[in-house]
């Protein structure tokens, strides 16, 4: 190969004519040729060194409109902005952006890495922007640890703007109409009656049983089978990561995303897991086309889909898109309803007096039996429970990202295209004007006239439509009904069955409960601990015993038990609590306990 540059490179420095002939005459040595060549070098890697330097300074200054003025910008480097200045850890992403906003306003620029991002605090400019400028602002970002996730993976929740986009946005909604007024086919009651027999029997389990039950219920309403909550389960820890900033390195050394796949380990790490996804979501909606033609599959959206002729012919998606539409909606419902499922356990431990409350009042209209989906106008405390939940422990502080995608001028500030814009629903969600004392857990606030976020008719009064957890605009969470039939189900079936107490005495200063830890992606969780969990009577223990006799565990004990590649085995260190790869890590019990900055 070398010998065929060679002449190349002769013939570029003697154009014509003999080489040995043109130096002699001309008076060059080669060291002095050598020289010329290098500094020609050298020469042209200063120009381009000057022509990138110079685009970055021309472009770091935005030619803007007359009257229209940039965005507050926090100091940093040309290009690289404040590149040192990115906070890994869920809430505390919250909490940094947060302490900014005091110096920098409600609305202010972010630049890191030559991109743009733009950082909302309050519900106000969230909603003039995601809501009444909805069709400008509902692009997604590219990822750099899941370049796919934007074009090519077909994940919903974080899939570009465009005609799939609307396509399986529409059949989202659509399965959700159809199967809501049906109580989602009533699997999520079925599996509540496991996981209150599961907790009787292995309480200090409790986080993983709640996973457990996420990954279960998701699984039978889209594919009319439990079983299938194992799939979801395998993949949802990678998933998790490779969207967090916490997640692989090349989430915060975003140059890395360049690297070509041959030598990019994250990218053939998204390939391999890619492909798997597709695996499990082909299989899971393979087996429900098997039981339609066996005559014996369960209600499910699957189904819904395989069979259903009516609404679905305006929402055409083939056997690929379908199986990810569904997929892809149901791996969401694991870490975001786990999330207020665990902040459950820590709002009850630190709490007790409104879990006497709202239990009282579950007493009063259930009597001996579970709560069920029809009991739920006469159960205002138990609904302001979960809505409050929600509020005070922010599933996902930092929303998801929207991008802007045409240039756009907001109260006189420039909003650059491709802007990734954040709101803030931590923020959002202590705004003291609508909850005043936002820090304290008060489901009081929503039934109780003295606080601005009453609502009557307390019958359908609080719920979760329109609640500012669930984001804005077009690309608002469509899995609000699902997540309100859920939680309110579950939680009343745990209150009505258990009361959560912390550890008294010395048990109890080994054992502190958590305030604000969660892990550290961005569906935060918070962080399970030990507490006792205690059934309320003999008859209730009876009850569910007697009404429920398989618990539907699914994690294996050891790699022999295993039979398929979607099984969940657990690993040798986690004897007792398993943590889903860090998902739900437990609270230790830390040298000084932590403290938080104001307002927290
Ligand atoms: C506590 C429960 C949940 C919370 C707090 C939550 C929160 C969110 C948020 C903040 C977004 C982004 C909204 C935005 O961009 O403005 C979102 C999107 C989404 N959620 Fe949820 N979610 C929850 C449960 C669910 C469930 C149970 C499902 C499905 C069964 C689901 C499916 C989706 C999908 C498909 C999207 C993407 C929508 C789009 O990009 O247009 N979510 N969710």
């Amino acid at each position: 190969m070398s010998q065929s540059i060679q002449p190349a490179q002769e013939q570029m420095l003697f154009p014509s004519g003999n080489a040995s002939a043109f130096l002699e005459t001309s008076g060059l040595t080669p060291e002095l040729l050598a020289d010329v060549s290098q500094s020609k070098f050298v020469w042209a890697l200063s120009l381009l060194l000057l022509i990138g330097l110079a685009r970055i300074f021309v472009s770091g200054k935005q030619r803007l409109p007359p009257g229209v003025k940039p965005l507050p910008r926090l100091p940093g480097l040309p290009y690289a902005g404040r590149f040192w200045d990115i906070p890994a850890e869920g809430v505390k992403a919250a909490w940094h952006f947060g302490a900014l906003h005091k110096k920098y306003g409600p609305i202010y620029e972010w630049k890191v890495m030559g991109t743009i991002h733009i950082w909302v605090e309050n519900d106000k400019i969230a909603r003039d922007l995601f809501v009444t400028r909805q069709r400008k602002y509902c692009d997604r970002n590219v990822l750099p640890a899941a370049v796919k996730v934007k074009y090519g993976s077909e994940l919903l929740p974080l899939m570009g703007y465009g005609d799939a986009f609307r396509r399986y946005k529409n059949f989202m909604h659509m399965i959700m109409r159809q199967s809501n007024p049906r109580g989602f086919y009533g699997w999520p009651v079925i599996e509540n009656k496991k996981t209150l027999r599961r907790l009787i029997e292995t309480p200090e389990q409790w986080s993983e049983h709640l996973i457990v039950h996420c990954a279960r219920t998701i699984a039978s309403v889209a594919w009319g089978d439990p079983a299938h909550g194992t799939k979801l389960l395998t993949m949802v820890p990678y998933l998790l990561k490779t969207v967090s900033p916490a997640g692989p390195i090349i989430n915060k050394l975003t140059f890395l995303q360049n690297l070509p796949e041959s030598i990019s380990p994250f990218k053939q790490e998204e390939n391999k897991q890619f492909d798997r996804v597709k695996d499990a979501f082909y299989e899971a909606l393979q087996d429900v086309k098997d039981r339609i033609a066996a005559g014996t599959a369960e209600d499910s959206w699957a189904k819904l889909w395989l069979s259903s002729e009516s609404e679905k012919a305006s929402i055409t998606l083939n056997w690929h898109e379908a199986a990810h539409a569904i997929g892809s909606s149901s791996f969401v419902a694991i870490a975001t309803i786990g999330g207020p499922l665990h902040c459950f356990f820590t709002a009850m431990c630190h709490y007790p007096t409104w879990q006497t409350r709202v239990q009282e009042e579950i007493d009063r209209v259930c009597g001996d039996r579970l709560p069920q989906l029809e009991d739920m106008p006469q159960l205002p405390m138990l609904r302001a429970t979960v809505k409050e939940i929600l509020r005070w422990r922010q599933p996902t502080p930092l929303g998801v990202p929207h991008v802007a995608l045409e240039d756009d001028v907001y109260e006189g500030y420039f909003i650059p295209k491709d802007a990734i814009v954040h709101a803030n629903h931590y923020l959002i969600s202590r705004e003291e004007s609508l909850y005043p004392d936002p820090t304290e857990f008060k489901p009081e606030r929503w039934i109780d006239p003295a606080y601005p976020t009453y609502k009557e008719p307390l019958t359908e009064f609080p719920n979760l439509r329109g609640d500012t957890s669930f984001g804005y605009g077009n690309r608002a969470c469509p899995g609000v009904d699902l997540t309100q039939t859920e939680l309110v189900t579950l939680l009343g079936a745990l209150l009505w069955s258990f009361t959560v107490k912390r550890r008294e005495g010395a048990e109890g200063l080994a054992n502190p409960v958590p305030w604000y830890e969660t892990n550290p992606y961005v569906i935060t969780m918070s962080k399970p601990f030990n507490c006792e969990i205690k059934v309320r009577s003999e008859e209730k223990r009876k009850y569910i015993m007697d009404g429920c006799p398989d618990a539907g565990y699914v994690v294996k004990s050891n790699e022999a038990e295993r039979e398929n590649q979607w099984d969940i085995v657990r690993p040798e260190n986690e004897p007792v609590h398993y943590s889903w790869e860090g998902l739900t890590t437990r609270f230790e019990t830390p040298a000084v306990m932590p403290t938080y900055p104001p307002g927290v």
